[in-house]
């Protein structure tokens, strides 16, 4: 079994406990959900956006601890007075570290900016509570998913005011996985059945396989600035980010001294 494959059946598990918890129409009622979202593709497609995506992460799969020891008010805040164009926050504690209340404070902290909910989506419940979050985009990974599932929970979101970025790391996955219900396309640099890949190759080999219609995103391995010159020349707007900068000791001046070079 890959470790995507453990996380989803983990997260199937969680998704069950968590719907006999707190209903849909509970969800319906609660928090964010009567909140307008901000969009994604806007904030990156705008001609001073820096197009960078910062991520609030603690652990990962791939590389252990990276960073348990700072806050999310903290880290977030230094993303957006540095120019995030959008933050990303991970909600999956047993893989990522990550919790809801760090989605919750993220979304105090940053009201005007977009937040992604980072996680690993398999059911239409976690696209309400996403919502209910206060998220304004989700991430729907076509490695996880089948067609089907990607058109119902994209479908889904869309009629609820959120934005998807459809992850991809090849070809396959991008023919199979397009449709009006997808706002923003990534494709992950690395390869999450067996994270082979330390370099952004999928994105140059992917750039114009995608559609013009669609923003493009390079996700993950994106180590230093001119990695993102680089990119921006294959088309790519957006930039997804999170071990180079919370490695640091203060992500945020890391994503400063990001947009220095
Ligand atoms: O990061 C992992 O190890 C990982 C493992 C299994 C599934 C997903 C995983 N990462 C999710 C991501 O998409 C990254 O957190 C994000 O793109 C930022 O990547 P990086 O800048 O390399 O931290």
């Amino acid at each position: 079994m890959s470790i995507l494959d453990q996380i989803i059946a983990t997260k199937r598990e969680e998704v069950a406990a968590a719907k006999a918890r707190v209903s849909v129409s509970q969800l319906e009622k609660q928090g964010y959900f009567a909140r307008a979202c901000h969009s994604l593709a806007m904030s990156l497609v705008q001609p001073a956006s820096t197009g960078i995506i910062a991520e609030f992460k603690r652990k990962s799969p791939s590389k252990g601890i990276i960073n348990d020891s700072m806050g999310v008010d903290e880290v977030t805040r230094g993303y957006v007075a540095a120019g995030a164009a959008c933050l990303s926050v991970l909600t999956d504690t047993e893989y990522f570290g990550g919790t809801y209340a760090d989605f919750d404070l993220a979304r105090r902290t940053n009201p005007n900016t977009p937040i992604l909910r980072k996680d690993f989506m398999v059911d239409e419940y976690q696209i309400v509570e996403a919502k209910s979050m206060g998220a304004d985009v989700v991430l729907l990974i076509a490695a996880a998913l089948s067609p089907a599932e990607i058109k119902t929970l994209g479908t889904l979101a869309r009629s609820l005011g959120m934005e998807t970025l459809l992850e991809v790391h090849d070809q396959e996955e991008l023919d199979r996985s397009l449709g009006d219900y997808i706002s923003v396309v990534g494709v992950n640099n690395r390869n999450l059945k067996n994270f082979s890949e330390q370099n952004v190759e999928a994105s140059k080999v992917l750039a114009d396989k995608i559609p013009a219609q669609f923003v493009k995103v390079s996700e993950s391995c994106i180590s230093g600035p001119e990695i993102i010159k680089d990119l921006k020349g294959f088309g790519y707007r957006g930039f997804l980010i999170g071990e180079s900068f919370m490695k640091t000791s203060n992500p945020g001046q890391a994503l400063t001294d990001f947009l220095k070079q």
